[in-house]
């Protein structure tokens, strides 16, 4: 069977070791001539490829691995890209957490103003990655991209490099069918659903397991423990933070206003901003509870392995390692396997614009998702949808143009955001905090307009 060339862009992630066990216990599957590490921090990367090498030495000395800062020496002649850059690492993540909350508004890192701020740094360099892919790797080759934001991130590549070969994906979708699996005491891979969105605003409208359609039951459950079983083990063992605990849990107060469709976790930033403020530590967010866990324990980890040969951390595979292996299997053998990605609209959901990247089921074959038709969506979630999407859309405008009343627009459409007045003090807090990583947004008129 042919063997792939590998390249991991953002090779420093904390997810590469979990990755890489997931691709040594699917080699029968997906056989690997070379891993290249790649990521512009050589220095990071270095540590974490220490990590990785440890993970594949288990399983095989065959694979070539190389750690490298040079995009030829990482994309020459690949057949698959798996991308996961953080651009600003979790310092920057840390900001577009704290920022928006210093004003009373929901900070998060893919939604809100945080994800908006994370879009605005992370287009140009995804375009960056795509040129040299391009220029280096096979005319055949995919990237396979979980950096975020991945909604905006892949308008960004529609509007950019409409002909790119990236599949968006995101793990959300698969975490919550775990834990969907868990509650109704089946394998996940049993479970069949249908589901539509846009990345990180989306619902569920069809839990079927042997044909039988199970939501009601896990509506019923979720109004009593949210969307958690009595025994988190069965969990995403990254899943067991409290802050994580405390996501699955408000998937309750969601349902107890909507219960037609189970959402995605991330609609309680959209639909409860004034609860996810209240509840918020602003001085301690998500950014630093996972550096310090996370981050931490895995350069500590490398340390440890470095003076004592010893690995104390398995990085045991969870749906993030899994996820990201299906799809690019999926890809290589063309087996048109049903998963939820992002992909262009195109009458999926005739009542949406077509040229939206919406998420939904889609057949992933060699040539890219197929999405499965879904009809028309109900108004409300029409109109939800169709205000996320203008505040993204409009965004990568702002992005492209230079225009900071595009971004303006953009952070005003957010339903994260109260007002315009609010809008403007987080986006100018945000600017000052990015002026290393964000295009210049000018105004094109007198500054006395803009109070
Ligand atoms: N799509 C999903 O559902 C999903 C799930 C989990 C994580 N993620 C995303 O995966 C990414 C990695 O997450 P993490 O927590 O491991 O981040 P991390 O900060 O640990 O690692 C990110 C790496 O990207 C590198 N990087 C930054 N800019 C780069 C560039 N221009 N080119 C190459 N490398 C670059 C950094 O140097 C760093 O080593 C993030 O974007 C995160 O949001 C997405
Ligand atoms: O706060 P973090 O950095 O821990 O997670 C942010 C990401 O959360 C989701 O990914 C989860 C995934 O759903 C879960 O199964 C497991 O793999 O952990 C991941 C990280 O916790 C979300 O889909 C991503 O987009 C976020 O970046
Ligand atoms: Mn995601």
């Amino acid at each position: 069977m042919k063997k792939y060339i590998l390249a991991v862009a953002g090779g420093g992630s904390t997810y590469t070791p979990g990755i890489i066990r997931s691709l040594m216990d699917r080699l029968e599957d997906l056989p690997l001539s070379e891993i290249r590490f790649y990521d512009i921090d050589g220095a990071r990367q270095s540590k974490v490829v220490v990590a990785a090498k440890a993970v594949i030495a288990e399983y095989t000395d065959s694979i070539l691995v190389t750690d490298t800062t040079d995009p030829q020496t990482a994309f020459e002649n690949a057949d698959f890209v798996f991308a996961q850059m953080r651009v600003g690492k979790y310092a920057l993540r840390e900001l577009d957490e704290k920022i928006p909350l210093s004003h009373n508004v929901v900070g998060q890192e893919t939604c809100g103003p945080g994800g908006l701020a994370y879009g605005l740094r992370t287009i140009a360099p995804m375009i960056e990655l795509i040129d040299y892919v391009e220029q280096y790797a096979k005319e055949t080759a995919w990237i396979v991209n979980y950096s975020n934001p991945a909604s905006i991130v892949a308008e960004g590549v529609r509007k950019l490099r409409p002909k790119a070969r990236v599949l968006n994906i995101c793990d959300m979708p698969v975490a919550t069918m775990r834990n969907i699996a868990a509650i109704l005491g089946v394998e996940r891979e049993e479970l069949v659903v249908d589901y539509f969105g846009l990345n990180h605003f989306g619902w569920f409208t069809r839990l079927e397991v042997d044909g039988i359609d199970r939501l009601a039951e896990v509506r019923e459950h979720v109004y009593k423990h949210g969307l958690l079983t009595e025994d988190v083990s069965k969990i995403d063992y990254r899943h067991a933070d409290s802050s994580w605990i405390k996501t699955f849990k408000n998937i309750k107060l969601i349902m107890d206003h909507f219960p037609e469709y189970l959402p995605n976790p991330y609609l309680q930033y959209y639909l409860f901003p004034d609860h996810i403020v209240e509840t918020s530590n602003k001085d301690y967010t998500r950014a630093n509870e996972v550096m310090d866990g996370r981050e931490k324990t895995l350069f500590e980890t490398v340390e440890k392995f470095e003076e004592t040969g010893i690995l104390e951390d398995s990085f045991a595979v969870g749906v993030h390692g899994t996820f990201i292996v299906d799809v690019t299997v999926s890809i290589a053998q063309n087996l048109g396997k049903r998963y939820v990605v992002m992909t262009e609209n195109n009458g999926t959901i005739p009542n949406l614009p077509a040229d939206a990247m919406i998420e939904v089921p889609a057949f992933i074959t060699a040539d890219g998702p197929k999405p499965e038709f879904v009809g028309d969506i109900p108004y409300f979630y029409k109109a939800m949808i169709e205000q996320q999407l203008a505040s993204e859309k409009i965004l990568v405008e702002a992005i492209i143009e230079g225009s900071y009343e595009k971004a303006l627009q953009a952070f005003t459409l957010n339903k994260t955001l109260p007002s315009a007045k609010v809008a403007k003090a987080v986006l100018d807090d945000l600017i000052a905090a990015n002026k290393d990583f964000w295009p210049t947004l000018n105004k094109e008129y007198t500054e006395g307009l803009l109070v």
